[in-house]
């Protein structure tokens, strides 16, 4: 589903100075698996996934995002599907909509508006019609036991109620892919468990699951498919789990 190509990103660092956050990583990640991403602070997970969420383009190298489905990229699709690093931003941003549920470190959630209206922030873009938006989020609330928190402001929410809504809220424009960047950082050991239990659930529903993590308990789960070790931008340790 996502093939890396001797993929590069450097940032500009001054006026003649750049540097590599990823070195030339080549992957492969295949659809309903579960990747784990893990290396030490600075090593480039983080970008490596901004590159396959479409949030950020690489130098060099192709990244080729497979079986999406829009009608964007039908005339540019090939038999490989298409390849984003050659994409004009406006379908980068579609393709990125319409593949990925991002789960960020401290969920990102917005407080002062409520649990539901969190949950149907990333469906506003489509454009789609809020009563259907509005059905498939309280779907996901009933889901993951959240329906009687629906009208309740986030900051009212517990540790693991407000991790249920940043997955349910990752899920809301039904993507293909759900990527998380160190999910667990803030969540006490029984709560990290439980979200990776139900990230597990995810991806036995068919979900291909990207997470970057730290985390012993995230990347020494017997749920992973693949473990990836970073170092310097690139990958120095390929774990492929039975
Ligand atoms: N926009 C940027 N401009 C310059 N350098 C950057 C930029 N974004 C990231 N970097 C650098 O790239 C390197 C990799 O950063 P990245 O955030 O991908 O690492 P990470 O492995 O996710 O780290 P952490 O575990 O601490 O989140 C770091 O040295 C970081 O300072």
């Amino acid at each position: 589903m996502i093939a890396l190509n001797q993929v590069t990103k450097n940032f500009a660092i001054g006026p003649a100075t750049s540097f590599t956050a990823v070195d030339n990583v080549s992957l492969t990640i295949t659809r309903s698996s579960m990747t784990i991403l893990k290396g030490p602070s600075g090593s480039g997970k983080t970008t490596l996934l901004a590159l396959i969420g479409c949030m950020t383009r690489p130098s060099s190298g192709r990244i080729m995002l497979q079986g999406v489905e829009t009608s964007f990229f039908q005339a540019s699709e090939s038999a490989e599907g298409f390849d984003s690093s050659s994409l004009p931003e406006r379908f980068l941003t579609e393709i990125r909509r319409s593949t990925f549920g991002f789960i960020f470190q401290q969920f990102n959630l917005i407080k002062g508006i409520s649990a539901l209206q969190n949950i149907m922030l990333p469906a506003y873009p489509t454009g789609e019609q809020q009563p259907v938006v509005k059905q498939r989020a309280l779907g996901l609330m009933e889901q993951f036991d959240l329906l009687r928190h629906r009208n309740s402001p986030v900051e009212w929410l517990s540790g693991g109620e407000l991790q249920r809504v940043a997955i349910a809220r990752a899920l809301i424009n039904n993507p293909i892919a759900i990527i998380a960047d160190e999910p667990t950082a803030h969540l006490d050991s029984q709560l990290s468990q439980a979200f990776m239990e139900s990230i597990g659930q995810l991806k036995d529903s068919g979900k291909t699951v990207l997470i970057a993590s730290h985390d012993p308990i995230v990347y020494s789960s017997p749920l992973a498919d693949q473990v990836l070790e970073m170092r310097d931008g690139r990958i120095v340790r390929q774990e492929l789990l039975p």
